[in-house]
């Protein structure tokens, strides 16, 4: 069931400068969030993530439409009211290396406080309290500069969450993250939007992880614009498919994930199944070797066998002639063969 509306975009144009010399990125984008929901704004390198996310900000002007944040004209909103109703994490954040991670949270409180950001217990319990959500509770007293990006980057989010917003806008919160670290802070996003209630739009590359853990998805396109639903959704309408086309991304029907495209020139059939099947399959598409399924007239072709153990064999003219243990040594045997 969809949450309260939080933003709703209308008719929005983006881009840079004004009057006749204004550069448009995007024009008549529309597109709406709720409450408890996690957004992920798709698209390729300067396709205008960036710019839709510094506009719906209110770091640059937008150069037409609306944009209306909790019922209230996003663009007529002061510095002031918009950080009570937005956090913002931005990849080019600066950093202040001495700070350590709670005079940086703490520094979230800043539109609750007065001149001099002091604050006062409550303040100090929401920042205890947002450190701990975001798992780094034994790096309180720790300097940033003395953090790993993840760490870092949790300490950010971490701020955000202090600022008591509705929303949370983050523009590439996973770059520069390794693997694990991408997921973690993917799951703290998830969590912060269906624990809270709160609504989090974020920008990122990161297209699996999207897919999987995204509410919604807003995939922006030089060629469509901003296209807004379900991952699932999204992909019954073919929309990835036909963006991502000829840009060496297929995407699997299979597995429900996108893989390389690959450029075959030769073609065997294997015998087999399961994980070794998969890994083998891979390994043959990277070096331009389709693999397919073996039919009953086939004379060559590449069999899994797994009595004791895995082992890999090489058909020719029906008969075995060679065994291997790895798919580095029969995909050599293969090549050696063709
Ligand atoms: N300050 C600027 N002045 C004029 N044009 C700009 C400015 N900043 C970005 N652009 C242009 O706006 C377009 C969108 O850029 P933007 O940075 O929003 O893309 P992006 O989708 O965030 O890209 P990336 O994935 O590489 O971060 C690009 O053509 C870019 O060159």
């Amino acid at each position: 069931m969809a949450g309260k509306e939080i933003l709703d975009i209308n008719k929005l144009c983006i881009g840079y400068g004004k009057g006749k010399r204004a550069k448009v990125v995007h024009d008549q984008l529309q597109a709406k969030m709720f409450t408890g929901e996690l957004v992920c704004l798709l698209g390729e390198n300067g396709t205008g993530k960036s710019t839709l996310i510094r506009t719906i900000c209110g770091f640059q002007p937008a150069l037409g439409g609306e944009a209306s944040l909790m019922g209230k004209d996003l663009l007529q909103l002061s510095e002031k009211e918009l950080s009570k109703m937005a956090a913002v994490v931005l990849t080019d954040r600066v950093i202040v290396p001495n700070a350590t991670v709670e005079e940086l949270v703490g520094l979230g409180r800043s539109p609750y406080t007065g001149t001099f950001g002091i604050l006062n217990d409550e303040d100090k319990d929401i920042v205890h309290t947002s450190i701990e959500k975001c798992g780094i509770l034994h790096k309180k007293k720790e300097r940033l500069s003395n953090l790993s990006d993840g760490e870092k980057q949790k300490a950010f989010i971490a701020k955000a969450l202090a600022q008591d917003t509705q929303i949370i806008i983050l523009d590439e919160p996973t770059a520069f993250l390794d693997m694990p670290a991408r997921v973690e802070i993917m799951q703290l996003l998830r969590q912060i939007a269906s624990n809270s209630g709160k609504s989090v739009l974020m920008s990122t590359h990161d297209l699996d992880l999207a897919l999987q853990m995204a509410d919604k998805l807003w995939l922006l396109s030089a060629e469509k614009g901003l296209l807004t639903g379900t991952p699932e959704d999204l992909l019954l309408r073919n929309e990835f498919q036909t963006i991502f086309q000829n840009k060496g991304i297929e995407f699997d029907n299979k597995t429900g994930l996108f893989r390389v495209g690959y450029d075959y020139n030769h073609e065997i059939p294997v015998k087999g199944h399961g994980f070794e099947y998969v890994l083998l399959r891979r390994a043959f598409a990277r070096n331009g070797i389709k693999t397919i399924r073996k039919a009953e007239k086939d004379t060559t072709w590449l069999e899994v066998c797994k009595n004791v153990s895995t082992s890999f064999k090489y058909f020719e003219n029906g008969k075995c002639v060679g065994q291997e243990k790895t798919i580095e040594n029969l995909l050599t045997l293969t090549l050696n063969n063709r």
